[in-house]
């Protein structure tokens, strides 16, 4: 199994490839992609750690030598946010490198999966799409938009309120990634009961949390550590499940349901080829179908923006 990491020599980057070298099945390669000119460096460090994961680093003229071969590509390249900014804001940067990136993987693994992480992840995984379309490689089963972190903060949110075992609490969470588009269904998290205050203050403290992490880093970026703990788990459970083990995860992925939006975060089993099957996200109590109703409109917005861009 060969996983690259695009974008390898920033905060995501480096913590996710840390956890990747150390977690990684035997005898997996890990390429590091940046622009950065640290990245060979980032690359040696890494292989330093005795592990039986061999790690290359390729500089900003070698994506083909990172992506050649690849079975998953992880993509955290591009700039974050600073305090006062919102995901959308991150546009008109980062639109354009993951329209580069993904042309890279069409020319060179255009058979692997793709997890994007970059923001904004609503409109960036609608670019990726309709990149791959362009270049006639489009496979809907084997790219995914990473809102694992989502799924981990309202985790420990919900167990610090309810003072539960953190690795027994599971929240699912919907929709997109950014402000209201981020949608837990707290009201299918199993024993434990909420007040309806709590389901409101808890939903917008998840639908922030990113935000929290930028004000706290007082314009120094944004959540990199939890993200590179996110993405792992993300990129661990889809290798599991491409080597035959049952998994799931949430994770925003093409749906064919008319009813919200083209991309939408769903329980996903993930197998051999990427997506196996897009599981139901169940029955919504009328707090969350009201949210779901009230933001489908801004994700499709979102999602057009991406379209546009690529499609003009
Ligand atoms: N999906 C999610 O839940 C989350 C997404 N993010 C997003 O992840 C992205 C990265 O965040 P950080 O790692 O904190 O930023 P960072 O600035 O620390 O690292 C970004 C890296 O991307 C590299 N880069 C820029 N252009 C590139 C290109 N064309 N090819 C390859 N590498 C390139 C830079 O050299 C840098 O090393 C941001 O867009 C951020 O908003 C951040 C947290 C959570
Ligand atoms: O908030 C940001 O800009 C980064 C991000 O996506 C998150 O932490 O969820």
């Amino acid at each position: 199994m060969k996983v690259a990491v695009l974008g390898a020599a920033g905060g995501i980057g480096q913590a996710l490839s840390l956890l990747l070298k150390t977690q990684l099945p035997a005898g997996s390669e890990l390429a590091l992609y940046d622009v950065a000119p640290v990245v060979p460096g980032v690359a040696v460090d890494l292989s330093h750690i005795p592990t039986a994961v061999k790690v290359t680093g390729h500089g900003k003229d070698d994506l083909a030598g990172a992506l050649t071969g690849t079975d998953v590509v992880l993509i955290p390249a591009g700039v974050p946010r600073k305090p006062g900014m919102d995901r959308s804001d991150l546009f008109n940067i980062n639109a354009g490198i993951v329209k580069n990136l993904i042309e890279g993987v069409a020319d060179n693994c255009p058979d692997a999966c793709v997890g994007i992480i970059t923001n904004p992840v609503n409109t960036t995984v609608a670019i990726a799409a309709e990149t791959l379309k362009a270049k006639g490689v489009y496979n809907k089963n084997k790219l995914f938009g990473v809102t694992t972190l989502d799924v981990i903060r309202a985790e420990t949110f919900v167990a610090e309120l309810k003072d539960v075992d953190v690795a027994s609490v599971h929240v699912p969470v919907i929709g997109g990634h950014s402000g209201t588009t981020i949608l837990p269904l707290l009201s299918q998290v199993e024993g434990v009961e909420f007040s309806d205050d709590e389901v409101s203050s808890l939903t917008t403290r998840i639908q922030n949390a990113g935000t929290e992490v930028v004000e706290a880093k007082a314009g120094g970026g944004s959540a990199t550590l939890s993200m590179g703990q996110a993405a792992a788990r993300f990129c661990l459970s889809l290798v599991a499940a491409m080597q035959g083990e049952n998994v799931v995860e949430y994770t925003y992925v093409q749906t064919d349901d008319s009813d919200d939006a083209a991309f939408f975060a769903h329980p996903v089993r993930l197998g051999a080829n990427g997506v196996e099957e897009i599981l139901p996200y169940g029955e919504l109590s009328e707090f969350e179908e009201k949210a779901k109703n009230d933001m489908l409109e801004g994700l499709r917005g979102d999602i057009k923006l991406g379209v546009d861009f690529v499609t003009g």
